[in-house]
């Protein structure tokens, strides 16, 4: 998968140099470039914003710089569909299905924002020539895309084969298959401050530690997230396997 990332702060994407995205980079598994928007610029103020028309507070960023720097970084390969994903307060909800559907692109170009956001004509502009997916990572406000595309990449990276050393590790967690919020984890000693580990985690007995974990899951979920319970199938809700 190639990333391309366009922003005003190349460095606060350092982050993708660490960790579970960079060694996706080291290893080839995953090709990202960060641009400086600014690169695409004209004057000698290297200007990317201006006044919004019908007035009102803050700046709109330039469709002009925009569109010179997605001409180029799209324009760059013919063989390879860019997607264009713009995080936006005003975007579908980012979620695991999300990060799934765009884990299977081959080619992913962020445009963040900043300010009071991008002209609007970029994106219609770059519907002509390819996917654009407006993307918000929540209902509040950030001061501009950077963090929602650090969120977004991390979240999309880790499903990449080969990314996540135990493919398995992908399943069992919250927002995963089977929708549910993930169970409490613990780790040796034993006890701690005080503290036992649930005993059903230490008698090796299999099955009642997986029922454990579902149990858990489906009180930590209704507790803390009604509204995915409601999402989920009736069947699956008491952890019986059964003969589909
Ligand atoms: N994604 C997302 C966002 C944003 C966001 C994204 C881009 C810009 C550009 C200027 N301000 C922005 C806020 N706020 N809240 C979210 N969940």
């Amino acid at each position: 998968m190639r990333i391309d990332v366009v922003t005003i702060f190349p460095d606060y994407l350092a982050p993708l140099d660490l960790s579970l995205v960079g060694k996706a980079r080291d290893s080839g598994l995953l090709d990202l470039r960060v641009h400086d928007l600014r690169d695409w610029t004209t004057d000698r103020h290297r200007t990317v914003d201006d006044t919004p028309y019908g007035g009102g507070a803050g700046m709109v960023m330039k469709p002009d710089v925009w569109g010179a720097a997605l001409d180029d970084i799209t324009g760059s390969e013919v063989e390879r569909p860019a997607h264009l994903v713009v995080p936006s307060p005003a975007g579908h909800l980012f979620d695991q299905r999300m990060a799934a559907r765009l884990a299977d692109d081959p080619w992913l170009v962020f445009a963040c924002g900043r300010y009071e956001g991008i002209d609007a004509r970029v994106m219609a502009d770059a519907r002509r020539r390819v996917r654009v997916s407006e993307v918000s990572i929540g209902d509040y406000v950030l001061g501009g895309g950077e963090a929602a595309a650090l969120v977004i990449i991390e979240a999309v990276t880790r499903l990449l084969p080969g990314v996540v050393g135990n493919p398995d590790s992908l399943v069992e967690e919250s927002h995963g298959t089977d929708g549910l919020l993930e169970y409490p984890v613990y780790t040796k000693p034993p006890s701690w401050r005080g503290l036992d580990v649930p005993e059903v985690l230490l008698s090796g007995h299999h099955a009642r530690v997986a029922r454990w974990r579902r149990d858990q899951a489906l009180r930590l979920t209704a507790e803390r997230r009604p509204d995915l319970v409601a999402r989920l199938d009736p069947d699956a809700l008491d952890g019986r396997d059964r003969e589909v």
